[in-house]
């Protein structure tokens, strides 16, 4: 089977065809019952969706919904009834706690129709029959447009993308239902991973057909767990064209900027794909802006692994250059700052935009600490404001936008107040965005009472004093409440049973219980006051006229209240939805002044510079750390810094040095001080000059990758075909040893024709670690190679890691040095010492034979069979033997030792 097919069938697999065959036989055979009938009715209409079908304080699930759903969910699987002759499966999930089975079911893929009841099951009985209440499906959840914050990770942004193709080019289209944001990228398929990698979608909605490409097959692969293939149709540019202009209300895209027929493809897909989850209800979608190509530094998804931005290899936030460098205050600021760091500029105009309004709160520490505690009180106005655009939202999200804009107004004029605050600045930019919300705010206040309910449908949120009309209706039902306990008083006194009480459950409503022993005392024959209601083993239950008519009072006036506070909560989701635009406008303001005092905060606590950006090849640094490295070092211990200048001459740098010595540290830093640099982030270094850095790419040797199923070595070549393919000469290249997964001599030819291309034909600035000391020759043919090392220390037969890079080559790898710090045996180590002398001295074939020849642990073994001749006595030897001690006069003797003493001086 070849890959694509593999990819196919695959995703195939996610796809219900199974399943479909099995519903088609459900839905085809003849329903026992109304309500079954309806749900095969809408089921037929969600094939691919599980069904959470509305029942009371349930949703069930039915069928294979419910076999799958079970294990899912890890809950118990049971039966409901007859179909076709056979138990219908079924298993439900309380109302209440449904949007955690959601969370769990969503995680791992499945997509959930949400079929609610459309009427009161009083209307259903009043149209006769055994009809069912009336349901439709409002909603279909998928793991790309979730709205809810409990589904939702706050501080990390949730992509809906859509990969199109068309007349032969391919874009990608991406919405953020919770701000509204909207991007268009029209795409090589080269770039495809890269593009992906920087969104890193939730869901990415594609057509069949592009699963079929064979350029796309890997990348597409990486995302398989995210993937929903749609039919072709769905991607037809002419229609997505007119779906857009449809929703921004205009006759021509063109307003918006020049797109092509793949981002209309992509871009439609996309609308197309949130009108049919959300069944009609948008939220406030923005125009459409085009990511031009080259507008980000293109970082594919192994250098951001390699790197650990936003993720360490293991998978985890902690300990990547993200959470290193966010000291964000707000779940907005931090998916701000997230998304530009999977995006680093390149035009150097708006990273410096960027670095000047760092620079404003790295210099001005009060500013930037009143400004990160007004930030911290912010709650997520966007995510706020998109629920209630999709209908979704609860008194607790007004709530949201009345204190989010309250803080906005108190942080709008510290801003426009600042002298930074000039034309054309950002800071500037941010106070005019931040905006004018009086109104409204005030407005919110009002209306909103202190103590608030999750639902709008559980009432009492409306502040007493902002409804004449509500406020009446509440204390005709206050009222009515107190004329009960009147009611009751009297009662008690009438009939003289001081214990008679006025109660109230949901069967019987309000009514007055005595127990049996007083029941006597009560007027309750024919024509009686009282009206006998149920009789209990220890309480006797009654009502009476004006009873009933003060519970018709109080039931009348607490549904005219709630009914009316309904309204209200409509009129102000309406108001604040209306401005939509001025509110997103404000929350991507507050996010970005997040953002910014946070890389303040950071500069100012770990003392970092504000780079030099240039629209050239320039990368100069002074004194660079690690940023992530240099956290981590334990207390005490200081990081050491280390200058890096590429430029004509020594453009390409060979790195040799011993193991440990901080050769990848060395690598690593430089390629996160581009980044950081080119996200409008100061950088840890004393100086740093940076040319635009337009691709950036980070291997290393031998990496495993067995998540991928890939050997090593292939990996590893891949990797460095893409990098020796695709860099032209603003690239910035990390290679970390590439070559050492194969033979020695293999490694060494493939690193040294890498070395060779990336100098002649990329001509990119690039740094090179590598234990093959023989590349240093290189630099005698290579004029921009110039070759450096790890600076060690022996010292009394130890060596000490000075962590410096110095130029010149290293001499030795003193891996076993390292070997013996890392605990090998004694006898190991010794024996390893050996063997490196002997392969150091002669000539490697002849020095391996000896070493064969002389292997410790199996001498003793060999010797008695060994068919070697032993070697011949030396001279001192012969002579010795040839001598007769008898026969020697004390003149003779003393001759011999003389001869003696010179045949062992040679
Ligand atoms: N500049 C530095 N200042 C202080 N400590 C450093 C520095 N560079 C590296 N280190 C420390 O040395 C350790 C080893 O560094 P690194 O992994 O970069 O070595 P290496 O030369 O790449 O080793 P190998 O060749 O075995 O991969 C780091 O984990 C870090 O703790």
């Amino acid at each position: 089977m070849s890959p694509e097919s593999d990819l196919q069938s695959d995703l195939q697999s996610d796809l219900p065809e199974p399943e479909r065959e099995t519903t088609a036989r459900i839905l085809a055979a003849e329903p026992a019952t109304p309500m079954m009938a309806q749900y095969l009715e809408i089921k037929r209409q969600h094939p691919d969706h599980l069904l959470f079908y509305r029942m009371g304080d349930f949703y069930e699930l039915f069928f294979d919904d419910a076999a799958k759903a079970s294990v899912a969910l890890d809950i118990t699987l049971t039966r409901r009834g007859k179909h076709d002759g056979a138990d219908i499966p079924m298993c439900g999930v309380p109302i209440h706690a449904a949007d955690a089975y959601l969370a769990r079911l969503i995680r791992q893929g499945f997509r959930v129709a949400i079929c609610e009841q459309m009427e009161d099951p009083a209307e259903a009985k009043k149209r006769g029959g055994k009809q069912p209440v009336r349901r439709g499906v409002v909603r279909i959840v998928t793991s790309g447009t979730v709205t809810e914050d409990n589904l939702l990770d706050a501080r990390r942004h949730n992509f809906l993308a859509a990969l199109a193709e068309a007349a032969g080019e391919l874009a990608l289209a991406s919405a953020e239902l919770s701000t509204g944001e909207v991007e268009f990228q029209p795409l090589e398929a080269a770039q495809v991973g890269a593009a992906l990698a920087r969104l890193a979608p939730g869901e990415l909605l594609i057509a069949d057909r592009l699963l079929q490409r064979p350029e796309l097959f890997e990348v597409l692969g990486d995302w398989k767990a995210v993937l929903t293939p749609l039919p072709g149709a769905r991607f037809d540019s002419e229609s997505g064209r007119r779906r857009l202009a449809q929703l921004y209300g205009v006759g021509t895209l063109d307003g918006f900027g020049t797109f092509g027929r793949a981002e209309y493809a992509a871009g439609g897909a996309l609308v197309d794909y949130i009108d049919l989850t959300q069944q009609g209800k948008h939220p406030k979608l923005g125009p459409p802006r085009r990511l031009s190509a080259g507008a980000v530094m293109e970082i594919d998804a192994a250098t951001r692994r390699n790197l650990e931005l936003a993720q360490t290899l293991s998978g985890e936030r902690r300990g990547s250059l993200l959470a290193t460098i966010d000291r964000t205050q707000t779940g907005a600021g931090a998916r701000r700052l997230a998304a530009e760091l999977a995006g680093p500029l390149t035009d150097p105009g708006l990273i410096n935009a960027r670095l000047d309004l760092v620079e404003v709160f790295v210099r001005d520490e009060r500013f930037r600490s009143d400004l990160r505690a007004f930030l911290k009180e912010c709650p997520d106005m966007a995510r706020a404001l998109s629920r209630l655009g999709l209908g979704r939202g609860g008194p607790r999200d007004l709530a949201g936008l009345r204190d989010g804009l309250a803080a906005t107004a108190r942080i709008r004029p510290l801003v426009l107040a600042r002298p930074e605050a000039v034309a054309g600045s950002l800071l500037r930019q941010a106070g005019v965005d931040l905006g004018e919300h009086a109104v409204l705010v005030d407005r919110l206040a009002r209306a909103l009472a202190a103590d608030l309910p999750l639902l709008a449908r559980d009432g009492g949120f409306i502040a007493a004093g902002y409804s004449a009309e509500l406020d009446e209706w509440r204390s005709l039902r206050d009222e009515s409440r107190r004329m009960m306990a009147a009611l009751q008083a009297r009662y008690a006194e009438e009939t003289g049973v001081a214990s008679l009480k006025i109660r109230h459950n949901n069967v019987l409503g309000y009514y007055i219980e005595v127990t049996p022993t007083h029941a006597s005392k009560l007027d309750y024959g024919a024509g009686g006051r009282f009206i006998h209601r149920q009789t209990m083993a220890n309480a006797m239950r009654f009502t009476t006229v004006e009873l009933s008519e003060i519970e018709t009072r109080i039931g009348q006036a607490g549904d005219k209240a709630l009914a009316l506070e309904l309204a209200l909560f409509d009129d102000l989701v309406r108001e604040a939805v209306e401005r939509a635009e001025p509110i997103q406008r404000a929350a991507a303001a507050l996010a970005q002044l997040d953002v910014a005092a946070s890389h303040g905060e950071l500069a100012v606590e770990r003392r970092y510079c504000r780079p030099e950006i240039e629209d050239s090849v320039a990368f100069d640094i002074v004194g660079g750390r690690h940023p992530v490295v240099e956290a981590s070092l334990p207390a005490g211990t200081s990081f050491v810094g280390n200058d890096c200048t590429l430029e004509p001459g020594r453009r390409l740098w060979l790195l040799t040095g011993p193991n440990m010595a901080g050769k990848s540290t060395f690598l690593r830093q430089n390629a996160l001080i581009a980044i950081l640099a080119q996200i409008g982030c100061y950088v840890p270094a004393e100086r740093a000059r940076i040319g635009i850095v337009d691709r950036l790419y980070s291997r290393v040797g031998a990496a495993d990758d067995l998540a991928r199923g890939r050997s090593t070595f292939m990996v590893e070549m891949v990797e460095t075909a893409a990098i020796l393919n695709q860099s032209g000469p603003r690239a910035l290249v990390i290679l970390d040893e590439i070559g050492r997964g194969t033979a020695t001599y293999d490694g060494l030819s493939i690193a040294w024709a890498a070395v060779e291309h990336l100098h002649q034909a990329n001509r990119c600035r690039a740094l090179f670690a590598t234990h093959y000391h023989e590349l240093t020759a290189l630099a005698a043919q290579l004029p921009d190679l110039a070759c450096y090392t790890m600076r060690v220390k022996e010292w009394q037969g130890d060596v000490v890691f000075l962590h410096e890079v110095a130029p010149g080559a290293a001499d030795r790898s003193y891996g076993i040095h390292v070997a013996k710090l890392a605990g090998l045996p004694k006898p190991v180590v010794a024996r390893a010492e050996e063997v490196l002398e002997i392969l150091e001295q002669g000539e490697a074939g002849s020095a391996l034979t000896r070493l064969a020849d002389d292997l410790p642990l199996f001498s003793a073994a060999r010797r008695p069979t060994s068919k070697v001749s032993p070697p011949p006595p030396s001279p001192i030897e012969e002579a010795v033997k040839a001598i007769n001690p008898d026969e020697l006069t004390p003149r003779a003797a003393l001759d011999l030792v003389y001869q003696l003493v010179g045949l062992a001086r040679g």
